[in-house]
This record gives structure tokens, sequence and C-alpha cells, in this order.
């Protein structure tokens, strides 16, 4: 890798360093001078492991909003073919095997989210997609082995961490998961013929694959293809971005209302406004500064501009603000929301008498009813605003006002059950 540059020309570069997106590139003064000169295609892979991308991928998926804003042309992966291997970068465990089947399904709810960031079209900036099963799928074995295993060697195939980190713990790698690296370097390859792809981008645990295709393209094609890395993020606390204590923040309001996807970002430390404001939001860095240095209580107010830029951005601007109100009117006037997530409860459940330790895994507020009893044992759990002493508590009609219970876990967590 050559010197970095202390300076680069290009808006993108100079965006992606700014903004806190920049982990790593394997050539920064030779890819700024490439996108100096004109329109780059770039290309980020996603693998169709679950039915929706979470605030994990946002990352990547800001990243090509930038790259298409500052004049390239942003190419979205989807990975129909690798995901039928597993990635193992990074994954203590092989994954578990994932039929044609639930791949598409999985394909399909991921889709939908990159029109809500990218424009798509014909021209020479829009943005296209690709599957990767198009071409994986009809490789013949021989001959990919000749064309292209000849161009790997094992010795360096064992020196990346995807592979080092499962023999070093002596966990299993299996061969077909061993294979995935090539594929992934294959596309590059792939991508650069078919569509003169020049950048491949990507999380940090993404830069062993990167790294194969550049290396596979530059003896193949004989052109210096790049790959850029963000860094991983993980909250000043140290977890894993994107997880709560339910789990994953998801982007499809299928799995995830827009009114707790507004919540997740109302409830950022305070030591991460400024960060996620520059990589998640397009507000210009001079008003970030100014939000990230209120302090007390002020720093709230920087927050809502957080969570209503970014569910602006996701789920659109009726949205965020109609999240904004309920979050006003649930925790500043005291008043019961109906945009609150609601569940139902039959009468005939409210006659007989519904376990609490059951609603609160409804409501997911745990995950299950042993996580929910130590939720009540630490005295966070309400019950129409009320603290609840007993984790054995049966809900009954007593308890439902109007036809609808509110159930509080922690000051941030609502849920409305409603009898009709
Ligand atoms: N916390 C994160 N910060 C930055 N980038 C991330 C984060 N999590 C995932 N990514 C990136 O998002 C892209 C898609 O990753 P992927 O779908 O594998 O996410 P994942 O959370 O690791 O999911 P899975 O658990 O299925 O592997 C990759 O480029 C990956 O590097
Ligand atoms: N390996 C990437 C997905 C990917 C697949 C194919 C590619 O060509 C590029 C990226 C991930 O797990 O997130």
């Amino acid at each position: 890798m050559s010197t970095e540059p202390t300076a680069v020309r290009s808006d993108f570069l100079k965006t992606v360093r700014e903004r806190g997106y920049y982990h790593q590139c394997t050539d920064l003064a030779g890819l700024d001078a490439v996108m100096s000169a004109g329109v780059v295609p770039a290309y980020i892979g996603f693998d169709c492991t679950a039915d929706s991308l979470h605030v994990g991928s946002l990352i990547q998926i800001m990243m090509l909003r930038w790259l298409q804003k500052t004049g390239h042309k942003p190419v979205v992966l989807m990975g129909g073919g690798t995901s039928k291997i597993g990635d193992p970068s990074f994954k203590d465990e092989s994954r578990k095997l994932l039929t044609d089947e639930q791949i598409q399904a999985n394909m399909d709810g991921i889709k939908k989210v990159f029109a809500k960031y990218l424009t798509f079209g014909d021209g020479p900036t829009d943005a296209v997609m690709v599957n990767n099963a198009d071409w994986l799928d009809h490789l013949n074995y021989l001959a990919f082995l000749r064309e292209i295993g000849v161009h790997f060697t094992i010795n360096r195939m064992m020196s990346f961490d995807s592979v080092k980190l499962r023999l070093d713990r002596e966990q299993p790698l299996t061969f077909l998961e061993f294979n995935y690296m090539i594929l992934q370097g294959y596309d590059f390859h792939e991508l650069h013929k078919r569509g003169g792809i020049r950048l491949q981008m990507g999380g940090s645990d993404q830069w062993g694959n990167i790294i194969n295709g550049v290396e596979l393209t530059r003896r193949l094609d004989a052109t210096e293809v790049f790959g850029l890395t963000s860094p991983l993020l993980t909250t000043s606390s140290g977890a894993k971005m994107g997880k709560t204590a339910n789990g994953a923040v998801w982007l499809n309001e299928e799995r995830l209302s827009p009114y707790e996807f507004w919540q997740y970002w109302r409830n950022t430390e305070d030591a991460d406004v400024g960060r996620f404001l520059r990589l998640f939001t397009e507000l210009p860095l001079d008003e970030i500064a100014r939000l990230e240095s209120l302090d007390g209580a002020a720093i709230n107010d920087a927050k809502k501009v957080l969570a209503d830029q970014v569910t602006a951005l996701c789920h659109g601007a009726a949205a965020a603000s109609t999240a904004r109100q309920t979050a006003e009117q649930t925790f500043e006037q005291g008043t019961l929301s109906e945009n609150l997530p609601t569940y139902p409860l039959s009468p005939e459940q409210a006659a007989a008498g519904v376990a609490l330790l059951d609603l609160l895994v409804t409501a997911e507020f745990a995950a299950s009813k042993g996580e929910a009893r130590r939720l009540v044992r630490g005295g966070g759990v309400k019950l129409n605003d009320g603290k609840v002493e007993d984790e054995n508590q049966l809900i009954t009609a007593a308890d439902i006002i109007d036809g609808t219970l509110k159930l509080s876990a922690g000051k941030k967590r609502h849920a409305l059950f409603k009898t009709a």
C-alpha cells in the first residue's frame, strides 16, 4: 500500500474522510486521481441472509448515496449466488445453509430499501442493481478452477483473517466457506468486465474479500481497481451498532415500525451524537459541529434532529414527523398516543387473565419469560404507568381502560394492548 496523501481532491473522497466513513483504501492517491477525472462506477455487495438490512449496513448505503451525490455511479450487488455459500468473515461458526426460496424471499425484502436512498435508472450516474447468481450459478467447476483457481494460492488464502481466526480457534471451516473469498473476488473481475466497475466498498470485515478481487482483476484484466472500507461501527459503550435489547434495528418497516426506529436514534448516547449525525444524515458539517457542542438537556434536541433526519431518509418525512409527535405526546405530555406499537388482546383472554410475563414477551420487551421476569425484578416494568411489583401478576379485565392497556419497560419502551 502506498503512503496516504494528507489531502484528497475528489468530492467523494473528501466527503468519505470528513464524515467518518474512511477506514482503509488499497491506493488512496490512485483512487483520488481516477475519481477526480470522471464518473466512477463502484459497488457494494449485500448477502441475502435476512429479509431486511439493519442499521449496521446503513453506513454502506450512505456511502452509495454520497457516491451518487458526488457524481459517480452506485452499483448494488445482491448476493443471490454468494448467499448459497455464506461469508465466513469474522463469524465464529458456519452459517446455516439457506434454501433458494429463503434467499429469494430475503432478496425481495432487502431490495426495497435501496430505492429510498438511491435514484435508479439508465443514466450515467443512475444506480443499478445486479445479482451475482446471474454469473455464479452457471460456473463450470473445472473451467473455473483452471481459469480462476490457478491465481489463488492456499498459502495466501490461509493468511486472511476470515480463515485464520477459525483455524486458530480450532473451529471448523468447511471447504464450501473456504471458497467464499474466491467467489467475491471473481465478482469484482466480472463487474469490471461487464460495467467498468473500478471500486468495491464495504465494512472493514470485508477487506480480505475485497483485496482478493483487486488482485484477481489486476491479473486478469491488467487494470488497477480499488478497495475502500468503512470502520465497523460500535456505540461509545462498545455495543455492536444496530443491536438493541430486542435485537437488530431493522430498516424495513415490516420488521421495525418507524416509531421504534425514531426512538432508537433519539436514545443515542451523548458521545455518539456528532459521529452519527456525520455518518447518517446529510446535514452540513458546521451545523453538526453546532449540534454536537450542545450540552446538558440541549443535547436532546440534537438527538431529535438526528432521529428526524435519519427516519425521514429511511421512512419518509411524514413518518418521521408522526414518530416525533408520538414520542412527544408520550414522554413530554404524558398522554397515550395511538401511534405506539399496538397488539391485540381478545376479550376472552382478558376475561380469563393473561400472564404479564407473556405480554412482555409479545411486546418484544424481553426475548423470553426468564428475561421478562428479570425485567420486573429490576423494577423497570409499568402497567398503565404504575410500577409492577409482582412478576406473576395476571392481567385481567380490570386493568383495561377504555379497551386499552399500556405496558412500559424502562422510560422509553411502550406498547399498547387493545381489546378491539
Ligand atoms: N456495525 C457495522 N458497521 C459498519 N458496517 C457494517 C456493520 N455491520 C455490517 N456492516 C457492513 O454491511 C455490509 C453487509 O453486511 P452483512 O449483511 O453481512 O451484515 P451483518 O450484520 O454482518 O449480517 P450477518 O449477521 O448476516 O453477517 C457489509 O459490507 C458489512 O461490512
Ligand atoms: N460478503 C459480503 C457480501 C458480498 C457478496 C458478494 C460480493 O461481490 C461483495 C459483497 C457480506 O457478507 O456482507
